[in-house]
């Protein structure tokens, strides 16, 4: 039972199926739907409860931009007792004002409710939950909830985990699955706006190494900035169609082919960006109109990918681990990224190192607050 009345015949709630990550950009909604849910259960529920239930499930898209990844729901998976399906919704931070109001709007504000939330946003929006929808914010950790999430999703989703084979032929490049069931130590790259670097030795203990505010929102910011694009998939989109080597200056322009005593390929960037300021005999002002907006967005997605590569490998180095999960929404849409990270790990460790990724890529901290609930709390 989730809910009771106090003493002033007020219904108080607590809302075990619902985990809420709220991040620097993206706040991510991960609701369970237990199956078979009984007459007694049906009755008991609240009304606003039943149609809040019936307009997550009914939608994939909830006003302008709130989205649920449906090819990501699980289904028939095991939470506190009960099977059902786990549903994975996201929308921006910048918009939790209107979520705020939206749930108001379902009447959630007549309840007294708590819902187990984490991400900064947990504590940065507490006081609107209370004061906009009645709504008391259960608190979890992020990390710990990354972990725990992480874990979880793992141990049931087979096809979860998986690596990037041949990541520089485009023809023979794939997907594989790989198995994390037998995982520590690991190292985590979660590259959400900002990027921190989690060694973790085993269930319960982990320790964040390092991290960078060179990441993902630094990606999207730059990417607007340089080519006037106004979404993260139009950014990657962009980038698809651009060369960064009509941006870059690569070994070969310096060197005119490889660095072969300190094994530095020709076709290695050399110095990001930096072949719009000079470049031969060509004059920089001809240079930088040559110059195509997705060449830019492709140059900005390299050199910010690049450079979290950098730092991954250096962590993973000095903390000797030779696993490398890398997380994180930057990742969505975004197999570019993906495979210069794949390529450049295995490069760069003579093939020790090898970069892991995972499907639910920005969905862990929502599902592990979620699974840290404890009714008792
Ligand atoms: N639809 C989208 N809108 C905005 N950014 C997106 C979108 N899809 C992917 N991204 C990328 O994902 C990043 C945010 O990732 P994520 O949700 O993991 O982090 P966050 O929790 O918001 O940030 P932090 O953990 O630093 O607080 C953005 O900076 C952007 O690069
Ligand atoms: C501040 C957090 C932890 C919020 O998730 C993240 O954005 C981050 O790790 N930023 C990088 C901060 C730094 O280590 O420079």
């Amino acid at each position: 039972m989730f809910w009771a009345k106090n003493k002033e015949n007020v219904i108080i709630i607590t809302m075990p199926w619902f985990g809420m990550d709220i991040g620097g950009t993206l706040c991510k909604l991960v609701y369970f739907e237990p199956k078979n849910i009984s007459r007694d259960e049906l009755d008991s529920e609240v009304e606003i409860l039943k149609k809040i239930r019936k307009y997550l499930i009914k939608n994939s898209s909830y006003g302008k931009t709130g989205h649920r990844d449906t090819h990501l729901q699980m289904d028939n998976v095991p939470l506190r007792g009960r099977k059902g399906t786990l549903h994975f919704i996201r929308f921006p931070t910048s918009e939790m004002g209107n979520f705020l109001i939206l749930a108001r709007s379902k009447g959630i504000a007549t309840l007294v409710s708590t819902v187990c939330a984490t991400g900064g946003g947990a504590y940065k929006f507490e006081n609107d939950f209370k004061k906009e929808v009645n709504m008391k914010l259960a608190k979890f950790d992020e990390f710990d909830s990354l972990i725990k999430g992480m874990q979880y999703v793992d141990a049931h989703n087979p096809a979860e985990c998986y690596y990037w084979a041949q990541p520089t032929d485009d023809k023979k490049c794939c997907k594989v699955t790989y198995d994390l069931s037998n995982p520590y130590p690991f190292l985590i790259v979660n590259i959400g706006s900002g990027v921190s670097v989690l060694a973790v030795y085993g269930p319960n203990n982990y320790k964040r190494v390092s991290g960078t505010s060179i990441g993902g929102g630094t990606f999207l910011g730059l990417c607007c900035l340089l080519t006037g694009c106004n979404s993260f998939e139009e950014a990657i989109e962009l980038a698809a169609g651009g060369d960064n080597t009509h941006v870059d200056k690569l070994v070969r322009d310096i060197y005119g082919g490889d660095y072969e005593r300190f094994g530095l390929p020709g076709d290695l960037v050399a110095s990001s960006f930096s072949a719009v300021c000079s470049f031969g005999q060509m004059n920089s002002r001809d240079r930088r109109a040559k110059v195509s907006r997705e060449d830019l967005a492709k140059a900005t997605l390299v050199t910010i990918t690049n450079n979290i590569g950098s730092i991954a490998r250096m962590c993973a180095l000095q903390e000797k681990i030779d696993r490398v999960v890398f997380i994180g929404n930057f990742l969505r849409v975004n197999p570019i990224s993906m495979k210069l990270l794949a390529y450049a790990m295995d490069y760069w460790s003579n093939g020790t190192m090898k970069a892991l990724f995972l499907e639910h890529e920005g969905y862990f901290g929502a599902v592990g607050c979620l699974l840290q609930f404890n009714e008792h709390s």
